[in-house]
């Protein structure tokens, strides 16, 4: 599959120095990837300008450069170069097109907020299934096509690697896509290009403030998935401010809105809700209309998530019934709130789960708590190399547990001692707590610490299966090092 330079361009402003009817093989925006015959886009990144790496491109094989500013590289005039004012924006601008705007052949419903995005894609994966219809997901845990899930390095992917995993979506006869988009992704205009039968917002908690510096600027970034760029129908949350000023935004704009939330005037709100081990039981009015639904997972926030996901299967026109139906035989998400699944009896129940913000570590221990009367020790850390400023906040959140350890998470490039240093900073005055750096050996002391009936919650890094530490990626996932020390623990393996 081929096109010409000048067809990708079409509907850009842009000015084309050389062959426009250059045929272009693939796409590249990194330098090592370019093959013979593809485009490569000269990115002015954070950390470095691609501008610099055009010569490699050009040297493994790429004819067309997309640039900011011209190149005028020694040695290659068969070299086309196309210049335009954004290389990220005609970077998606061209790939929609390379693919043939894949996302306009099925419908396609993006979740944003900081926390329960993968949640609610997983939720809509199950409901759209259960109608019959074949669903995609794209997303933290990975991609999955047809059931089949591949990993992916981001949770929302750069807009090439985005329109040609559309283009194996809509060719494997996907009727709906559930995506992921993350904050970085919008404002990197990743998704640019891309067509919405459905935007959804979830809430807007601290993160990320490494990158969009405030909350204005992080809440900008989610709410241009809900701006003319992305027309669609919308599911708002409305329980925090940030929701009810994207609602205020939407209506004006006069879209078609569904709002969520505990709050009563929500359309989507829970009467009543009956929170058991393994269940929970929800009354919901759905839109003036009492609908009971029963689901297989855990925690208030998930009915959060659930609401969202009965909004955005509303609006792709399911039945309330339909949706009421499927929710019922929901499976659990990897690496949320998932109980511990070990080869002996142990008295103490060990969860394992993805809060790495002040608000969800704060809603999973609370939500550990509700479900067990006896006490709860968490085990957590903080990333490296991202929001240094939640690390504090995190650890004065961890205190709402009986006892905390704090200790590594993937610490990347930073010091692990440093970052724990900055954890520990807002828990001063607790006694209620100890620091072990080593993973391993935190989740092996909260076991030691707990008695018969007590529960340990290991958070942060739920479904991952590796530690980034320096820049290694080492195999640790805490749903099988927990097991192996309640195995430890109780009986089963040989002390070391
Ligand atoms: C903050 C962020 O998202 N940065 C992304 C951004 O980096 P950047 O603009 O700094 O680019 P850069 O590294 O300066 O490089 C500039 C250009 O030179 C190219 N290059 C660079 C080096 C080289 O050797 N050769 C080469 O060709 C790069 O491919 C790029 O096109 O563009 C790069 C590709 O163009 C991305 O790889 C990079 O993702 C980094 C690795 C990343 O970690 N991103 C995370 C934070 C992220 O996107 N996370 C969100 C989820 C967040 C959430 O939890 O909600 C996600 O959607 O995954
Ligand atoms: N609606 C919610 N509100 C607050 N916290 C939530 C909510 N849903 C899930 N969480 C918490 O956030 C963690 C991550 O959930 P989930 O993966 O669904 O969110 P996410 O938005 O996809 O996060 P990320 O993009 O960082 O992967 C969960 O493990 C849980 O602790
Ligand atoms: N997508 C999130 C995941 C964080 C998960 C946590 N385990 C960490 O490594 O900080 C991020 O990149 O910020």
């Amino acid at each position: 599959m081929t096109k010409t330079c000048a067809e990708l361009f079409q509907g850009m402003e842009c000015t084309i120095i050389g062959n426009g009817d250059e045929e272009v093989a693939g796409l590249a925006f990194r330098s090592d990837c370019a093959g013979p015959h593809d485009m490569f886009f000269c990115i002015v990144g954070n950390v470095v300008d691609g501008h610099s790496f055009a010569q490699d491109a050009i040297d493994r094989g790429a004819t067309v450069l997309v640039v900011e500013r011209k190149v005028y590289l020694a040695d290659a005039t068969d070299v086309t170069e196309v210049v335009v004012a954004d290389s990220r924006k005609a970077m998606a601008h061209v790939a929609a097109n390379f693919y043939d705007h894949p996302s306009r052949d099925f419908s396609l419903v993006g979740i944003t907020g900081t926390n329960g995005k993968t949640t609610t894609t997983y939720l809509v994966e199950h409901i759209a299934n259960a109608a019959g219809k074949r669903c995609g997901v794209i997303g933290t845990v990975g991609n999955k096509i047809a059931g089949v899930l591949e990993r992916s390095d981001h949770t929302t992917p750069e807009s090439p690697d985005l329109q040609q995993l559309f283009a194996r979506m809509r060719d494997a006869g996907c009727d709906v896509v559930a995506m992921e988009v993350s904050s970085h992704a919008l404002d990197l205009v990743r998704t640019w290009g891309s067509t919405f039968a459905v935007t959804a917002f979830t809430n807007l908690t601290q993160d990320h403030l490494d990158y969009h510096h405030t909350f204005d600027d992080y809440f900008e970034a989610k709410a241009l998935l809900f701006s003319r760029d992305y027309p669609a129908r919308r599911v708002i949350s409305i329980d925090g401010a940030w929701g009810r000023e994207l609602w205020r935004r939407c209506s004006e704009a006069g879209d078609e809105v569904i709002t969520t939330g505990f709050d009563t005037t929500a359309q989507i709100h829970p009467v009543d809700v009956t929170y058991e081990a393994a269940r929970t039981i929800v009354d919901l009015e759905v839109r003036g209309r009492r609908i009971t639904v029963t689901y297989p997972l855990v925690g208030r926030f998930n009915v959060e998530n659930v609401m969202t996901a009965f909004g955005c299967a509303l609006q792709l026109g399911l039945s309330a019934e339909a949706i009421a139906d499927a929710l019922a035989t929901m499976e659990p998400v990897p690496g949320r709130l998932e109980r511990v699944a070990a080869a002996v009896e142990a008295p103490i129940s060990v969860y394992v789960d993805y809060a790495h913000t002040p608000d969800a570590l704060t809603k999973a221990i609370a939500s550990i708590k509700a479900l067990n009367d006896q006490r709860t020790c968490v085990v957590f850390g903080c990333g490296g190399n991202r929001d240094a400023t939640k690390r504090p906040i995190m650890g004065q959140a961890a205190l709402a547990a009986d006892y905390a350890v704090v200790t590594s998470d993937n610490p990347r490039r930073e010091d692990p001692l440093a970052i724990i240093d900055d954890i520990v900073g807002g828990m001063d005055g607790a006694d209620n707590f100890f620091v072990e750096p080593d993973r391993r050996r935190a989740i092996a002391a909260a076991i030691a610490w707990a008695e018969p009936g007590d529960a340990v919650l290991i958070a942060g890094k739920g479904h991952e299966d590796y530690q980034i530490v320096g820049t290694e990626t080492l195999s640790f996932d805490d749903r099988k090092v927990a097991a192996e020390e309640l195995e430890r623990a109780f009986g089963l393996k040989e002390q070391d």
